[in-house]
């Protein structure tokens, strides 16, 4: 994503899958309305849910920064979106000593959060050879009961998934709303990171996965064109049914992509697979500690996952 653009919702005007034969070379819009509100009450209502997510959100980073924040931190990366903000205003709360301190951001929007909150950012390519991070902490757009994460829905991914696979430990923060038991339950697609000049072609690739409708994602003044990220790359949001957990492979549910139902894991390894992704928004696999015990580094599954509750209450989940 640029300089300026933020890590931002998906537009409300998006572009079709891919051009009809003989169609024009320009992408077909689908208008989706916008209708007003039923009565005069529901903005007030809107604003305080809206206040209670917020709330939800701030609980979860403080319980999470409380339980994860290492002593004597020395690199710690820094999500994405809007719930990190959170998690760094809960570091900065701790009021412990953050000079000797490195904040590994994951885009642009991460790197001016931990400069404004006063911290000193590091980019990942400048971290000296070998270097593995404290910790990781980072939002999700939907989280499911193995701990299995979608992300990406702010146009970030790519570097969120270097970071996490550096960290010993990646912890994600959220609100009730993404704690749903499969992935693609509320939140419908998947969003993958691709060379624009592939766009067409990849867009192709998941139609024969069984994705539905994949649309390449527009900035929100659809005269600018494609949104691009901070590698300069499309998006494709890829819808697909629900992802299937290991307990629905347990239970001896068919996980291999007929009728477009797929297994989380093999999903984003089909979709990793196709030439002109960088890299997909599904975070499955290892853990950090498992990667270790395997003899790697890192891993892009979170070992725990914060919360908030509508109650005010933080639930925590713990990856098995
Ligand atoms: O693309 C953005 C990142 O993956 C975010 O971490 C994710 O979208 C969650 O963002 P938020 O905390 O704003 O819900």
């Amino acid at each position: 994503m640029g300089p300026g653009l933020f890590c931002a919702p998906l537009s409300a005007l998006r572009l079709a899958p891919l051009p009809r034969p003989g169609a024009s070379p320009h992408l077909r819009l689908q208008f989706q309305p916008r209708l007003p509100p039923l009565t005069s009450t529901l903005p007030r209502y809107h604003a305080s849910m809206a206040d209670a997510v917020e709330a939800a959100k701030r609980a979860a980073a403080k319980t999470a920064v409380a339980n994860h924040y290492p002593e004597n931190a020395r690199w710690v990366g820094i999500g994405s979106g809007t719930t990190i903000v959170y998690v760094v205003e809960a570091i900065k709360a701790l009021g412990v000593d953050t000079s000797n301190t490195r904040y590994v951001p994951t885009g642009y929007q991460s790197r001016q959060l931990i400069i404004s909150a006063g911290l000193t950012a590091v980019e990942f390519d400048a971290l000296p050879a070998g270097t593995v991070l404290d910790v990781a902490f980072d939002g999700a757009d939907e989280v499911d009961d193995d701990l299995n994460c979608i992300k990406g829905g702010g146009a970030c991914l790519f570097q969120e998934k270097l970071v996490a696979m550096q960290a010993k430990q990646f912890i994600c923060v959220a609100d009730s709303r993404k704690l749903q038991s499969r992935l693609l339950s509320k939140w419908k697609y998947v969003p993958i990171e691709v060379a624009p000049i592939a766009a067409y072609r990849v867009q192709k690739k998941l139609l024969e996965l069984g994705a539905i409708d994949p649309v390449i994602r527009t900035n929100k003044d659809f005269k600018q064109g494609p949104l691009k990220t901070d590698q300069d790359f499309f998006l494709i949001d890829a819808p697909f049914p629900p992802l299937l957990t290991s307990a629905d492979l347990a239970a001896g549910r068919d996980g291999s992509g007929k009728n477009g139902v797929w297994e989380v894991n093999l999903l984003a390894r089909e979709i990793k697979q196709i030439n002109g992704v960088l890299d997909v928004g599904i975070f499955s696999g290892l853990t950090g500690p498992q990667a270790t015990a395997a003899g790697g580094v890192g891993g892009q599954r979170p070992v725990a996952a914060y919360f908030g509750m509508p109650d005010g209450l933080v639930s925590v989940r713990k990856a098995a």
